[in-house]
Order: structure tokens, then C-alpha cells, then sequence
């Protein structure tokens, strides 16, 4: 790629300041990571040309007719990377995230169906259960104080999400949130983002680890890698992998045993892996999944729902903390709505500002910031717009040669003032209970979040952040679906101000703030008792 010239070498982009990183380690930095995206959403039109390591081209892509193409339409020459894969099957063994071409799309073929609103429908009182313990443990907390307590709500979204995901996910209960600190096991999966940010430069060395052997044999090979982040991860994924093996043959001898068995599990049979088991007995021979691909799931669904799912909640919290008046807006909306008890799948679709502040949320601090694929052969990308190239001559399509690293820029996407507006950059709800820009509507950006669906099909203004097409993501209802709860479950009950320490967001693979630049993950916050004013005067 540095001796042979290319047509992406006629594209705009930034100077690379490093020829070991290129503009790679500006893209996923944690510290100056948004500056750099921020500067590519600001001055490149939908497009840019970045380098990866060792002089490699890396096209950084924010368009949405060429986002529409890598994700959906030429998804299958715009696959995800092989480090990426390698390293998901290192990790969580040979599941959905390890999985490309027919073996992938064989999985999801029997995950989809796991996921369906139906299914998420039974997950809501499992979603108010565990949301009800937090509340309790933030109460026992806070009760009795003079004032606001300072409580690290990422420790405590963390802890929350784990046990979501456990018990809607798996059937499992990880932490009971009552003690300060969660078990042994717990503390290991909650190590894991501290540990990722540690190797995230190293995954794409993955490639590079002997192909032979069996999935444990590799993650020994990773742990005996001179690297303490490397050998905490091989430690960890192998724990979380026999405990899932422990988990699966419980699910299989209650299964084998009827239904009264499965009704004693936690989850009552209704949690992701019990449906996926028993639909995967009643598959065809084509369609089963073996063993060793069911178990991987539950590994790939904890480390895809946990992370994210908390420090989405946490940034919520935080905007809310910043922006009081909508706090108290979304806490009258809410209290009004379950006046009569916890909110179900129906209650809690038709609070329109809650969806407004998780919506806006998502779209202007998106969890993941980009994604990464790679193409499988010679391609070429359409620009919805024509863009000037290097030598003035004006650029409509792209050929992209076989071996280009592409990012898909979902922070650039959800923040592109050409689409958005002026004011793309603020946090703004309300812009979702009135009528959006046409150019939002109109673009078609690959997103399964959508305002507006027809038949199940996500119709109206669509954000990339949960991406879209074959490999979107398949937790992305469940996972709206528990911030709700969670969201109305703490807001009813307790108010949230910052407290006076710095909070930083970090950059990562997931992003997750810190106070300051303290290597720890981090969010403190004074969480006081809600009082309304009729309960203040009946205490009188
Ligand atoms: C705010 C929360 C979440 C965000 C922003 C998010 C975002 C994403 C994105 C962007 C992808 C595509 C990754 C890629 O193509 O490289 C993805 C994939 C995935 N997500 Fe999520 N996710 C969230 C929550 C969840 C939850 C709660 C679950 C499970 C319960 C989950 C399970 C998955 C799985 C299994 C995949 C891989 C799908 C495949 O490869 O076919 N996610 N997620």
C-alpha cells in the first residue's frame, strides 16, 4: 500500500503523524479520540482518507449512502475484520460475534427469532425486578442522610446491567446488589473494559496466534503472552466460559426434566438461553447449532450487553444531572404514568419524552463511536453527495481495493450538522417530539433505531448507533427496553446532581468516563431522595 498509488489516495483526509499507527491511535484514543472525530466530522464531507498502521489506508467513512453500502447492501464484502473475529472467538469461544458468511448469518437465522418483540415483551417484569433491587439498595443508601449521598453510579449501572443481562439474558443471578461489592465472579467480568482498554492496541496482532488447537488451548497461548492485560483477559474469558458451561448443562437438566423444573430457574424459562435451547431442540439438523456455539453465546451476550448497556445509562444520568429542567420533565412524565405500579412493555413504548431523552442520548454520545470492517474484494462506494477529490476533480463513487480497513463513523453520522442541523452537537430531547429535518428523514442511513416503524421495519429517522443490516445490533430492543425501566425505576425515586470532581469521557472501544484522568472507570454522582411537594406537606 506505500508503493502502490490508489484512487483513495485522491481523497481529502488529515495528515498521519506516526508511520507505526498512522491516524489510528488519534481514532481510538482515549484522551484526544474526540477531538480527532470531532475534527473529521467538522471538516471532511462524509468521507476521509486515514492511514492505518505501517502505511495502511484506512477509509473513514460518515456518508450516509456509503455507510448504507459497507452495512447492508455489500455487507458481505464489507465483513468485520479477521483480528476482530479472532479475537471475539478467543474470547467468547465460537459464537455470533466470532462468526462471518454463511456460519454467521446460520446463527443469527436462529437468534433473531430469540429476540422478537414478543420474547422482550416477557422480559419487562424481569427488567422491573431487578430495577426494584437497585432502588433498594440505593435507598438503604441515601434514607436517613441529611442530604445527597455521593454514590459511583457506573459502579452501580455496571452492577445492574450484569444482573439484567444474567437474569433476562441467561437465566442467572450474577449479584444480588445488596452487598458493597459484588462476588468474586462478578468482579471478573466487571474487570473486563479496564482490561480491554489495556490490549485494545494488540487485538489486531491476533491474527497472528496460531490457528491450530481448540479455543482454550489459544486463550492459554494468549495468557502466556508476556503482557499483563493479554494474561488477565486469557484468566478471565476462561472463567466466564466454564461458568457458562455450568450454566448451559443446569438450563439442559432442568429442560430434560419439564416444566416445572424450568419454572423453579431464575428467569422462569422466559430468559434469552432457555428460549434459544429449546428452540435450537426443535431445529432441523440443518438449522441446530452445536453445542459449543450455544454456550459461546452467553459469554458473547454478557460482554455485548453489559458495558454498553451501563454507560449508556450512566451518560444518561449524567445529562440528566447537567440538564435539571428535563430531569424534572421526564420524573412528572413518569410518576404520572405508573401511578398504579411498574410500567409494562405498552406503559413504558408510550412515554414519548423518556424515548425522546434515551433517543437523543444515543444519538449525540453513541456507546460505540465507530465501527470496523475490512473488504473481502475490490468494491465500489456511492456518496450521496459528490465530493471534491485531491486533484479538483469531483468524486461521486469510490473504488475500494480488496485488503482497505474502513471505520464507520457513528459518532460523525449522529452529530453531521448537513443532516441534523446547526445544532447537531447539542442535547436536545425536544427535538424529537416535533417534526425533524427533511434531511434526516430522507437519508438513508443503515440504522435498526428508528422513530417510526411500519410492520416491525424501521421507516422513520434512523440512527447508525446501533448499526444496521446482518450484523446490527440483535440486543438493541433489549436493550432500550432495560434502560427504560431502570431509567423510570431511579427517576421516580431519587434525584441526580454531579458531584464537584471532574468527570471525563473517555474514548474507547466503549466509551466510559473517569474522574479526571484517574486510569479507574468512574462515575460519581449525589444521589438524594425524591420528595414530592405533596409528600413534603404531608410531613407536616
Ligand atoms: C446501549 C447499548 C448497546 C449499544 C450502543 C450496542 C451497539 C452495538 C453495535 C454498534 C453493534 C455492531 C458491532 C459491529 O458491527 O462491529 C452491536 C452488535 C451486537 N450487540 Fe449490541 N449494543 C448495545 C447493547 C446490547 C445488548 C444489551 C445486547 C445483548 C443483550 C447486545 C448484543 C449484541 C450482539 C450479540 C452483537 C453482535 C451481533 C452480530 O454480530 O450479529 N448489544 N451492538
Amino acid at each position: 500500500q506505500l508503493v502502490v498509488r490508489s484512487p483513495l489516495d485522491n481523497l481529502p483526509g488529515p495528515p498521519s503523524n506516526s508511520f507505526a499507527y498512522g491516524n489510528l491511535r488519534q481514532l481510538v484514543s482515549p484522551a484526544y479520540g474526540w477531538g480527532f472525530v470531532e475534527h473529521l466530522t467538522e471538516s471532511y464531507p462524509g468521507i476521509a482518507r486515514l492511514r492505518g498502521p505501517l502505511g495502511h489506508r484506512l477509509l473513514y467513512i460518515f456518508d450516509p449512502l456509503a455507510m448504507h453500502h459497507v452495512v447492508v447492501k455489500d455487507a458481505h464484502i464489507f465483513e468485520t475484520p479477521s483480528w476482530a473475529i479472532k479475537f471475539n472467538r478467543i474470547r467468547f469461544g465460537p459464537g455470533i460475534a466470532a462468526s462471518m458468511g454463511g456460519n454467521h448469518r446460520r446463527q443469527r437465522k436462529m437468534l433473531n427469532p430469540v429476540f422478537s418483540i414478543a420474547h422482550m415483551r416477557d422480559m419487562v417484569p424481569i427488567f422491573n425486578e431487578v430495577g426494584h433491587k437497585l432502588v433498594k439498595a440505593l435507598e438503604d443508601r441515601v434514607s436517613g442522610q441529611t442530604g445527597p449521598v455521593e454514590m459511583d453510579m457506573l459502579a452501580w449501572m455496571g452492577r445492574t446491567a450484569l444482573e439484567l443481562v444474567g437474569q433476562a439474558g441467561l437465566g442467572y443471578s450474577f449479584d444480588p446488589l445488596v452487598a458493597d461489592t459484588p462476588d468474586d465472579f462478578a468482579m471478573a467480568i466487571k474487570a473486563i473494559p479496564a482490561t480491554l482498554s489495556k490490549v485494545n492496541h494488540l487485538r489486531r496482532l491476533m491474527p497472528y496466534l496460531p490457528e491450530a488447537g481448540r479455543d482454550a488451548t489459544r486463550r492459554k497461548i494468549m495468557g502466556m503472552i508476556p503482557q499483563s492485560g493479554l494474561q488477565e483477559l486469557s484468566r478471565i474469558s476462561g472463567i466466564l466460559n466454564r461458568r457458562s458451561v455450568e450454566i448451559y448443562e443446569d438450563k439442559k437438566r432442568a429442560l430434560k426434566q419439564g416444566d416445572e423444573a424450568v419454572m423453579r430457574q431464575i428467569g422462569e424459562g422466559k430468559d434469552i438461553m432457555s428460549i434459544l435451547m429449546r428452540a435450537n431442540m426443535l431445529a432441523s439438523d440443518m438449522d441446530r447449532l452445536p453445542e459449543d456455539e450455544v454456550i459461546a453465546q452467553m459469554s458473547t451476550l454478557i460482554f455485548a450487553g453489559m458495558d454498553t448497556t451501563s454507560n449508556a445509562l450512566s451518560r444518561t444520568l449524567c445529562l440528566l444531572a447537567i440538564h435539571p429542567d428535563a430531569q424534572e420533565k421526564l420524573r412528572k412524565e413518569v410518576l404520572e404514568a405508573s401511578k398504579n405500579g411498574d410500567l409494562g412493555y405498552d406503559g413504558l413504548e408510550s412515554l414519548r419524552y423518556l424515548d425522546a431523552v434515551c433517543r437523543e442520548t444515543m444519538r449525540i454520545h453513541p456507546p460505540v463511536a465507530n465501527i470496523f470492517r475490512e473488504t473481502k474484494q475490490d468494491a465500489v462506494l456511492p456518496l450521496s453527495q459528490p465530493i471534491g477529490g485531491v486533484d479538483g476533480t469531483t468524486i461521486r463513487e469510490i473504488p475500494v481495493p480488496k485488503g482497505t480497513s474502513i471505520a464507520v463513523g457513528i459518532f460523525s453520522s449522529n452529530r453531521n450538522k448537513a443532516l441534523w442541523g446547526e445544532d447537531a452537537a447539542e442535547w436536545k430531547p425536544e427535538r424529537w417530539l416535533s417534526a425533524l429535518p427533511n434531511s434526516i428523514a430522507g437519508a438513508k442511513i443503515p440504522g435498526v433505531y428508528s422513530n417510526f416503524h411500519v410492520r416491525g421495519k424501521a421507516t422513520g429517522a434512523k440512527l447508525v448507533t446501533f448499526s444496521g443490516g446482518g450484523r446490527s445490533c440483535i440486543g438493541f430492543k433489549f436493550s432500550q427496553l432495560e434502560m427504560k425501566v431502570v431509567l423510570c425505576l431511579l427517576i421516580s425515586k431519587f434525584t441526580f446532581e454531579l458531584s464537584e470532581k471532574p468527570i471525563v469521557w473517555n474514548l474507547s472501544n466503549i466509551s466510559f468516563p473517569t474522574v479526571g484522568n484517574s486510569p479507574k472507570s468512574a462515575l460519581p454522582m449525589k444521589v438524594g431522595l425524591y420528595r414530592s411537594s405533596t409528600s413534603v406537606l404531608d410531613g407536616f
